[in-house]
């Protein structure tokens, strides 16, 4: 019989991708998706029914608050769904024998150094959604040792709502735009993370631990926003700005490009250029 992996945050971006990744191609695992209608997994009841009727061999969390401007006045919901509702999570995992694999987030780092960050690197999150992120992965590691923890930044997919999506929505309604130009990281296509999460599972190494994963190279939002028009083939008139101009509720890393060295040496897998799969991304829109 085959066993059970659930994805929690099932409908949310990345969930979506996975599924769309694994459907009609999966033979090896019977892959569970739930939507936070099917589970609220702050609802401990609720988590401790599904391990025991599912008793999964491996749990992907999705799920999160991911709002990153509201969690700075939403403390108490953002912490407890990435930090409070994981920890019951790793709990579940550790009690069921079951692998978690957990995606957390660059934002973890405050952006101060200005070299690839390697998953060793001290972690001091400058806002409210990356300190309950922080507090979600320590929680994990407190808790068990069968997991993986996968660090990404930057999402977008055809999926829910993202960067690509806003600035596309944007260029229906305006002829130029400001983009912030002193935040610097790596766009990651979903689709990509996805790939590698399956990847993961299948060739499972038990080599659990902490990982970093993005696209490869280097951008700031000013050159992620100029990339999708060109690639859109929108003419739009984008302003490289600093964030002292385009102020938001929450600070963001000024640095936060991750080194991909360790996930590429011990999954072995490759890695796209970050343009190369924002082009494939738009012309699939
Ligand atoms: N988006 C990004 O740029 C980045 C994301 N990450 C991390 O990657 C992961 C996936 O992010 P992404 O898919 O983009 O985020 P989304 O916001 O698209 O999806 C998150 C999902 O979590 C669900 N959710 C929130 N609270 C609960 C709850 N209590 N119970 C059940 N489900 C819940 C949401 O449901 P609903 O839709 O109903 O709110 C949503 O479907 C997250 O861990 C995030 O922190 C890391 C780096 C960058
Ligand atoms: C819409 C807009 C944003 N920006 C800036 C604000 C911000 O610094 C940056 C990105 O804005 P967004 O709000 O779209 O993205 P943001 O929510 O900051 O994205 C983050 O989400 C969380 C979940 C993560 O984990 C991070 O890796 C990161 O992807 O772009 C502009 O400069 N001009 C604009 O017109």
């Amino acid at each position: 019989m085959k066993r059970n992996i659930i994805v929690i945050g099932g409908s949310g971006q990345l969930g979506q991708c996975l599924n769309e990744v694994i459907s009609g191609r999966e033979e090896t695992f019977n892959y569970i998706f739930l939507s936070r209608s099917d589970l609220d997994f702050v609802n401990s009841e609720d988590v401790k029914r599904l391990f025991e009727h599912y008793k999964p061999l491996y749990c992907i969390n999705c799920a999160a608050y991911t709002e990153v401007d509201r969690a700075e006045e939403d403390l108490d919901r953002a912490f407890e769904v990435n930090e409070f509702a994981v920890k019951r999570l790793a709990e579940n995992c550790l009690a069921y024998d079951t692998t978690l694999l957990h995606i957390s987030t660059d934002f973890v780092f405050d952006g101060d150094s200005g070299i690839p960050l390697t998953e060793d690197k001290p972690t001091n999150p400058v806002n409210a959604y990356g300190l309950s992120k922080l507090n979600g992965e320590l929680q994990i590691q407190q808790v068990m040792e069968k997991y993986y923890i996968i660090r990404t930044s930057w999402l977008y997919s055809e999926k829910a709502n993202n960067f690509v999506k806003t600035m596309l929505k944007l260029a229906q309604s305006r002829d130029q735009l400001q983009v912030i130009y002193d935040q610097v990281g790596t766009p990651t296509y979903a689709v990509d993370l996805a790939k590698v999460i399956v990847n993961i599972i299948k060739n499972d190494k038990n080599a659990y631990g902490v990982y970093h994963y993005s696209n490869e190279g280097v951008a700031s939002w000013y050159d992620f926003a100029k990339a999708v028009f060109e690639f859109a083939e929108i003419d739009m008139k984008v302003l490289p700005v600093t964030s002292s101009v385009f102020v938001t509720k929450a600070k963001r890393p000024h640095y936060s490009v991750m080194d991909k060295t360790k996930i590429k040496s011990v999954m072995g897998i490759e890695i796209p250029y970050w343009r190369d799969s924002l082009n494939f991304c738009i012309q699939n829109l």
